[in-house]
């Protein structure tokens, strides 16, 4: 029998991250301590410079600890480098971003299907893509250019290619920043229900008190460190 659900989804063992900015050193985090269990729906919150981007791209192995470990489902994140970082990745990242990221020249679906083009899936990246975009709502705009799109709609596209490769987690970086309060709160909609639905973890850097104050597991930061981790009983 697999243990796949008695480990964490994330562990983050006494991780420091040290940037070098020219002379100066800035630690954006402090020996921080961190678990999270699959399936939970997660949001990290904290003044401007806490580290909380910085605590992302960590578990996403866009950046690696200066010391200390990052383990995701038990793969010891910070040890990986090349295609085994990128399988990794593919495998367990789904990552949403403020920005949106999408790429222009792209229709809809196109969008989504980028992270799977260049891998042989088990499963018809069309059909899914289709599948992912009725989800999110968006099945009319598939042959639409993201430019016609709202900054919602685009965002809903985001999520849909960050699920494509069935990820055990989506890291959402401030996702709802760039929106208005009622799109954002639709966005947040989507994330609970993919959370309900596939048992993804969900993690989301979030400045919206009204977001934060629904969910059921809060990360409160500042100064690199973790304050606190509230836990709905
Ligand atoms: N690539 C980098 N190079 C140098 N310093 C960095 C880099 N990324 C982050 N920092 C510094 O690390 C600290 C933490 O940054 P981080 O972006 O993680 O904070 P944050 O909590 O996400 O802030 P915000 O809410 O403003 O996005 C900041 O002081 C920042 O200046």
């Amino acid at each position: 029998m697999s243990n796949f659900n008695l480990l964490p989804a994330v562990k983050i063992k006494d991780v420091t991250k040290i940037y070098k900015n020219q002379k100066e050193e800035e630690a954006a985090l402090k020996s921080v301590y961190l678990e999270i269990w699959p399936g939970e729906f997660v949001t990290v919150q904290g003044p401007s410079g806490a580290g909380k981007t910085t605590l992302l791209n960590i578990i996403a192995g866009f950046e690696r600890p200066t010391r200390g470990e990052v383990e995701v489902f038990g793969i010891n994140v910070s040890s990986l480098k090349g295609k085994k970082l990128a399988d990794f990745r593919y495998s367990y990242i789904g990552f949403v971003f403020q920005q949106f990221h999408l790429i222009p020249s792209l229709t809809v679906i196109e969008n989504v299907i980028i992270p799977v083009l260049p891998r042989r899936t088990e499963f018809n990246k069309y059909e899914k893509a289709r599948l992912l975009l009725k989800e999110v709502g968006l099945l009319s705009k598939e042959n639409s250019l993201p430019g016609e799109l709202s900054g919602g709609e685009q965002q809903r596209v985001a999520i849909a290619r960050a699920l494509i490769s069935n990820p055990r987690i989506i890291l959402a970086d401030e996702p709802t920043g760039n929106l208005d309060t009622s799109t954002g709160e639709k966005i947040i909609e989507i994330l609970k229900f993919i959370n309900r639905e596939y048992k993804t973890t969900i993690i989301i850097v979030t400045h919206n008190e009204e977001i934060a104050k629904k969910s059921p597991t809060k990360v409160f930061m500042k100064d690199g460190r973790i304050l606190e981790v509230l836990r709905n009983a």
